[in-house]
């Protein structure tokens, strides 16, 4: 059998609306409404005169939530909802499905973080919440999201399971109801290996969450230990699934684990980049990369700059050659421990390090606020699956570009990316993400000339 014939499809019988999550989605009226950049469908989308303006508050205070989120809410220093979390929320918070595409770095995570927080009914010994994503580092960082946000829920206990660690421990913490999470944070590997071992019962689930949606639909491997899973937990709970790239192609895919959802695309490609980041290309032979990153270095006046590479390999020649050359950098990558990995993550989003090289592992979802300069070393080409055509793995390379660039300029902050261009392949992909975003990538000055990184 296909995967594409594997896929998960509901029965008539379990898609029958119930009293608990999901309910208020099957009885909310449909329609399109538009906000900002998002275009809104499905599940209450004209609910009053047919946009969200109006009917969604653009303070936290408007949303009604608990006051232990809301006090959470206030000692993050957020002030606003952003456009995603205004028309998320009040839908999610009444257990409606939901799939979201908005662009990188506003906020998708707190939608999911509070609406879960918001819903949940913490029974001890219980999983209600569950989270998947496709790296150990985004499992750790949407863990501690949610250690920000339950700062005044002590009741609530939150664990994360990845590959790579002693999964004895991670048993040991289920085997004890004093220490079993109530919302678990997990990669599909890890989490699968427990949930077949008995070792993690999924059947009280009423939160099932994929964040980074598309990477982990796309991949034929994760897409089968996220089917495995989502049977193990409960036919009825609610569905959320986020990104900022969900071709035409995906969204059927993610809508067949989901019932009625309120959808939300950014239809309009060219407003998936973001309006504080400056792009920029640099024509030179591999041979020159490494002198180019040098001067670009010294040039820019950065807080803290992302390097992506190719190979595990490249990660740590690169980052190796960077501290001969006094620049304080480290490298993360598949190709070193585990716990090596978490700890190299954390040193740099505690600015323990200025410059970091990575492979593809950091090119999506992670959040490091200081980060204004990202640098495409070798442009993205990584073809979505094994034979995909040329067309396809262009579009791959452009949805890696677009999350990778995304790691500066987040929430309307300042950012430049600069990506080398040194290969016949490497035009092909810059032209190609040109065409997508309609975007002209200027050529990086002599200098860094009137390139200003800095600022809001
Ligand atoms: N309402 C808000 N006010 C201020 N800051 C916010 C608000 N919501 C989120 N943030 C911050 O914005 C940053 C980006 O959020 P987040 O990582 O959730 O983005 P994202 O949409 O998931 O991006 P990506 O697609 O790259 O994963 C985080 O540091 C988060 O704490």
């Amino acid at each position: 059998m296909s995967a594409e014939e594997d896929l998960i499809d509901y029965s008539d019988e379990e898609i029958q609306p119930t009293d608990g999550a999901g309910a208020a989605g099957a009885t909310a009226t449909n329609g399109d409404a538009k906000k900002g950049d998002l275009t809104v469908t499905g599940a209450g989308a004209a609910q009053g005169k047919g946009s969200y303006v109006g009917i969604h508050s653009t303070s936290f205070r408007d949303l009604l939530l608990k006051p232990e989120i809301m006090k959470a809410i206030t000692d993050c220093g957020f002030e606003h909802p952003s456009e995603v979390q205004q028309v998320c929320i009040p839908q999610a918070i009444v257990g409606t499905d939901v799939l979201c595409q908005a662009k990188s770095g506003l906020g998708k995570t707190a939608v999911f973080v509070i609406s879960t927080l918001q819903q949940v009914d913490i029974v001890a010994g219980e999983v209600s919440v569950l989270v998947m994503c496709h790296t150990r580092e985004l499992a750790f960082q949407i863990k501690n999201e949610y250690a920000r946000f339950t700062k005044y829920m002590p009741e609530v206990k939150t664990a994360v399971f990845y590959g790579g660690t002693d999964i004895k421990e991670n048993e040991k913490m289920l085997a004890n109801k004093e220490t079993h999470p109530n919302i678990v944070v997990a990669t599909p590997g890890r989490l699968n290996a427990l949930v077949r071992e008995k070792k993690l019962r999924l059947g009280t689930v009423k939160f099932f969450v994929l964040d980074e949606c598309d990477k982990m639909l796309d991949q034929i491997d994760m897409r089968r230990d996220v089917q495995e899973i989502f049977r193990a937990t409960p036919a009825n709970k609610q569905v959320m699934m986020f990104s900022a790239t969900l071709s035409q192609a995906t969204r059927p895919v993610c809508k067949k684990f989901m019932r009625n959802p309120l959808e939300i695309y950014v239809d309009d490609e060219t407003k998936l980049t973001l309006h504080g980041l400056r792009q920029f290309y640099s024509k030179l032979s591999e041979a020159e990369k490494n002198r180019r990153l040098n001067d670009l270095l010294d040039e820019l006046t950065y807080n803290q700059v992302i390097i992506f590479v190719k190979s595990t390999v490249r990660a740590n020649e690169l980052s190796k050659l960077l501290i001969e050359c006094n620049f304080p950098a480290t490298a993360v990558h598949s190709g070193i421990s585990q716990d090596e990995r978490i700890k190299r993550y954390q040193d740099f989003k505690n600015f323990k390090h200025r410059i970091c090289v990575s492979t593809d592992v950091f090119g999506r979802g992670i959040d490091i606020e200081r980060i204004n300069v990202a640098v495409n070393y070798d442009m993205p080409d990584s073809p979505a699956n094994p034979g995909a055509s040329d067309k396809e793995s262009l579009a791959s390379a452009a949805d890696t570009y677009l999350h990778r660039v995304g790691r500066a300029g987040r929430f309307g902050t300042k950012g430049v990316a600069v990506s080398f261009v040194s290969s016949e392949r490497d035009e092909a992909v810059l032209k190609a993400i040109e065409a997508r975003f309609e975007r002209k990538i200027e050529e990086y000055p002599v200098g860094g000339e009137g390139i200003d990184v800095m600022g809001d």
